[in-house]
Order: structure tokens, then C-alpha cells, then sequence
């Protein structure tokens, strides 16, 4: 689909690159001559995916460990990265979500989710930004967001507001980082059933079909789709494209936020959701 080399001589660093959305995007860079940095807080994984994509495509892939709540540990990643050649891109993958009624959110579930999906994404992306404008370069931000940025949506709320202020930094940062050449941009994906999606999201729902109505095409989203659209973001195909959060949903939104499901359910299933966390 692209051209080859589309990607190449690019550093590009993906938070939550040693799994599902993240590690498709990373095949998918890598493939087109893109050297990536891949972090994560679980060593193992990120190595796994790191060596499985090396060896597929060839790419230089550094996996360095990183919690991203820890802006400290944020700076060390950064620092690594750059030792190994300045990266040109950051992917804001890492997530972190669950589905509750939100009276039984304590204060700290909101914040467990916040840490990582508002505050990981904003220590990232300065990080990154101050060290594009300290070196002249130029540089572009892709954070993986949702449609409920768009729609809102019940029973997941802290994850929502961090997707909504994710995009909320992305649209002034593309204002005031456009004369540095720093480019933000979004994608809100609606349903790809990872790994991830299906423990944290669909648990017990595992094998069901896509239900007809769900989205126009009636078919989730597929990982390849994802990265494919990340992969013309952040080529220079894409360089007057900023400030936008680009959906990729099959249409899902238009016809309902992804909730109506959970509205129908009774407190006995609520309460075999909690026991199940
Ligand atoms: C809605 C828009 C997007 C829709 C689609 C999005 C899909 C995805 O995002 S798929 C990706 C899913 N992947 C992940 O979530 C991976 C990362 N996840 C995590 O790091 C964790 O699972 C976590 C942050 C979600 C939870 O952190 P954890 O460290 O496990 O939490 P603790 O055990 O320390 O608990 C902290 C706090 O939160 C309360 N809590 C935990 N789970 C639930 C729950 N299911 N319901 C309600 N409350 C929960 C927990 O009880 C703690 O609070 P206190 O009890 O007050 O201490
Ligand atoms: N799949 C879907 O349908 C949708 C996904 N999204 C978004 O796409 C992104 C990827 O999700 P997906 O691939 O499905 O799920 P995954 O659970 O596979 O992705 C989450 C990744 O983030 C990493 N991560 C989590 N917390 C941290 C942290 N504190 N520091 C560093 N890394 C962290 C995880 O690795 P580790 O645990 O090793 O740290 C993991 O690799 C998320 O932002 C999600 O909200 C949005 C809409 C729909």
C-alpha cells in the first residue's frame, strides 16, 4: 500500500509498543524503514516484540522499559532514546482503561487511569517537544485517543477525560508548536479487539460477533487498518494535516457512543463485572 522506504531514516518512539495497537504500529514502521524505541512498563514483552520485529523486518528496534506515570522515568526514556539518534515522531499509545458505574470509582481508580492516559501522554509529549526545540528539529505527535473524545460515554469516564484532554492538548499544541515544526495529530479508533480491549473492556464477551448496528460496516476494526492510517500520518504525506483527530470507526459513532450495551445491564451483571477486575 505504501511506497517502500516510505519511512525510512524516521526514529520513531511508541509508548505501549510491546502490545496490541502499539506493536502493529511498530511492524508496520519498521517494515517501511522506520528505526523505532518501543516502551512499557513489562521488560519481557517490550523484548519479545522488539527481537520478533527486528528479525521480520531488519529495523533497529531499542525496547526500553518505562513507566510513563513517573515523569522522572519519562526523562530517562527520553534521554535513552535520543542517545541512540534524535527520534523524529512519539506515538501516545500507552492506555489504561476499565469499565465501572462511576459512583463506585474511588478517587484513586480515577486516578490510576489519569496517570497513565492524561498525564503519561502530556509527560511524553513535552518531553519530547522541549527537546525538538532545543535542537531545532522538527518533530510530530500521534496520540491514539477514541471517538467518546467526540461522543462522551458512560461507565468509563476517567478514560474518557483523558482522551478529551489528550485531544484538547493536541489541537492548541498544533497551534503553538506550528512554528517550531512540531506537528500533533489523532486517531480515535472505535472497536480492535486486542488482546488488551478484550480483558480490560470485553471481558466475558469473548468470540461474540460484532453486533449488526454496531458501526455501518457491521465488522470491528482491524490492527493493520489502524496502523496504516498512523503510517500516513506521520508521513510527510500528511505534513498539512494538524491539529486533527482522524476517526477510524466504520462509522460507529454515527450511529450510537458504544454504551447503549451497558445501559441494558442489570445490576447482578454489574456486579459479576466487579468480581471479575
Ligand atoms: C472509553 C473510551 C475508550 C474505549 C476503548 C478503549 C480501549 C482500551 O483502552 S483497550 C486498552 C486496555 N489496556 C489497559 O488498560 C492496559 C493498562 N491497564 C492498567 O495499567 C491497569 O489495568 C489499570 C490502570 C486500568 C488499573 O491499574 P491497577 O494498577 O491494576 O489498579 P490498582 O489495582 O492499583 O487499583 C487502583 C485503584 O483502581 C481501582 N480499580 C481497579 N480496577 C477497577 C475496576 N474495574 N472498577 C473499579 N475500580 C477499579 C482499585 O480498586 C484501586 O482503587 P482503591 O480500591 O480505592 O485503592
Ligand atoms: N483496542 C481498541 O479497541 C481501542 C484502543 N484504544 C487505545 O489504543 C491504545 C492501545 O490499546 P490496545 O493496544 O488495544 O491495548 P493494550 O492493553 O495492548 O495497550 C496498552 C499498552 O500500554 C502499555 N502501558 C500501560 N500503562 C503503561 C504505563 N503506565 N507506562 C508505559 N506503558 C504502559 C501496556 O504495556 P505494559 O502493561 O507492559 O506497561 C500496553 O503495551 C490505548 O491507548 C487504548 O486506549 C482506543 C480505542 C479503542
Amino acid at each position: 500500500m505504501f511506497a517502500d522506504g516510505l519511512l525510512a531514516g524516521k526514529r520513531i518512539l511508541i509508548t505501549g509498543g510491546g502490545t496490541g495497537l502499539g506493536a502493529a504500529m511498530a511492524e508496520r514502521f519498521a517494515g517501511l524503514g522506520a528505526s523505532l524505541v518501543l516502551c512499557g512498563r513489562r521488560e519481557e514483552v517490550l523484548r519479545e516484540t522488539g527481537e520478533r520485529i527486528a528479525a521480520a523486518t531488519g529495523a533497529r528496534v531499542d525496547a526500553i522499559r518505562c513507566d510513563i506515570r513517573d515523569p522522572a522515568d519519562v526523562d530517562a526514556l527520553f534521554d535513552a532514546a535520543w542517545a541512540g539518534g534524535p527520534v523524529d515522531s512519539l506515538v501516545n499509545n500507552a492506555g489504561a482503561i476499565f469499565v465501572a458505574r462511576s459512583e463506585h470509582l474511588s478517587h484513586r481508580a480515577f486516578d490510576a487511569v489519569l496517570a497513565t492516559s492524561l498525564h503519561g501522554s502530556i509527560y511524553c509529549t513535552l518531553a519530547a517537544g522541549k527537546r525538538w526545540i532545543a535542537a531545532g528539529r522538527p518533530g510530530s505527535v500521534l496520540s491514539i485517543l477514541s471517538t467518546a473524545a467526540i461522543t462522551g460515554r458512560g461507565f468509563t469516564v476517567p478514560t474518557v477525560v483523558s482522551k478529551t484532554g489528550v485531544l484538547a492538548m493536541t489541537k492548541s499544541l498544533a497551534v503553538e508548536w506550528a512554528s517550531k515544526r512540531i506537528r500533533l495529530v489523532a486517531i480515535a479508533p472505535g472497536t480492535i479487539p486486542t488482546a488488551g480491549f478484550m480483558a480490560k473492556v470485553a471481558a466475558g464477551r469473548e468470540g461474540e460477533p460484532e453486533a449488526p448496528g454496531d458501526n455501518t460496516l457491521e465488522r470491528p476494526g482491524r490492527p493493520d487498518e489502524l496502523a496504516d492510517l498512523a503510517t500516513y500520518l506521520l508521513s510527510p504525506a500528511a505534513d498539512y494535516i494538524n491539529g486533527e483527530m482522524v476517526v477510524l470507526d466504520g462509522g460507529r459513532h454515527l450511529r450510537n457512543s458504544g454504551v447503549e450495551d451497558l445501559l441494558k445491564r442489570s445490576d447482578a451483571e454489574w456486579e459479576a463485572q466487579r468480581a471479575r477486575r
